[in-house]
């Protein structure tokens, strides 16, 4: 969702009732009406929406960096937990400098804005797409298998290239974007940290080899294999007859190399 204007940053020390009221009415767009049946459910509400505006970035609309952050945290905690894929992509305006530099700081931002929509016009509701820095964008997409990272960016760069954007009656731009990518490592837990840093080295990348394009880092080969996975998942071996038999138990300690922490009947 875009917001219909920018927001001021106001200093949370520097916050008054009328100030909080008129960003919460003001950042819904209409301009949403508090809820005035009691003291009590109108400082929910404006607390509530306080809350929603601590996530978004002012100019687009989108997850700020705060929001995204959590975002990934959760999202690698899920990875580690089910094994299924997570792509993160980093995507960068190309020479977004020369268009602040050629036609103003408010087509500049009017560029970021266009960028943001139509971003947010291409991927799925599951996920999420955040503006990360100045005229860098990130999206962390659950339950994206490897085989479909590529494609899934290659839609992105290629409807921002081929969207115009007004900036004036007499003014419309073309912009690209560069597009780096890597998958979240399944069944180890990492941090969110490393994810972003090997996402950005792809973008880097994408940037150097001429930009306009997409680096998506080789999906790792897992560590676990697959008799490993089933023991984790499923019963790989026969049930024993004895109740008491707990030979086919798994002690797991994810924080470390988890191909060696799986125990098997076996190894005892
Ligand atoms: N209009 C506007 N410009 C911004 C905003 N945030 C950052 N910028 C500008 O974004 C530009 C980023 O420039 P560079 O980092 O040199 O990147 P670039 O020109 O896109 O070059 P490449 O990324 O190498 O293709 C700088 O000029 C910043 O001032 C913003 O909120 N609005």
């Amino acid at each position: 969702m875009i917001s219909p204007a920018p927001l001021q940053s106001v200093y949370l020390r520097d916050l008054r009732l009328a100030t909080a009221h008129s960003l919460v009415a003001r950042a819904s767009a209409g301009g949403m009406q508090l809820p005035n049946d009691s003291p009590t459910q109108y400082l929910q509400a404006l607390i509530d929406g306080l809350c929603a505006l601590s996530l978004r970035d002012p100019l687009t609309g989108l997850a700020n960096r705060r929001h995204f952050r959590s975002v990934v945290e959760r999202e690698m905690d899920r990875v580690a937990r089910s094994g299924e894929s997570a792509l993160m992509l980093m995507l960068d305006i190309d020479h977004f400098k020369q268009i602040n530099d050629e036609h103003g700081h408010i087509a500049g931002d009017r560029v970021l804005q266009s960028v943001a929509q139509t971003l947010s016009q291409g991927i799925r509701p599951m996920d999420t797409l955040a503006r990360y820095g100045g005229e860098e964008f990130a999206i962390v997409l659950p339950m994206c298998a490897a085989a479909f990272g590529q494609s899934v960016a290659e839609r992105l760069r290629e409807s921002i290239e081929s969207t115009p954007i007004v900036i004036s009656p007499g003014l419309s731009l073309q912009v690209t974007v560069s597009i780096g990518g890597a998958f979240a490592l399944q069944w180890i837990r990492s941090t969110s940290a490393l994810w972003t840093e090997r996402a950005d080295r792809q973008l880097y990348l994408a940037k150097s080899s001429g930009r306009n394009c997409i680096q998506i880092e080789e999906p790792p080969d897992s560590t676990v294999s697959a008799e490993e996975k089933s023991l984790l998942f499923g019963p790989l071996f026969e049930p024993s007859l004895d109740d008491n038999d707990n030979d086919n138990e798994i002690e797991l300690d994810v924080n470390t190399d988890i191909a060696s922490q799986v125990r098997k009947p076996s190894d005892d």
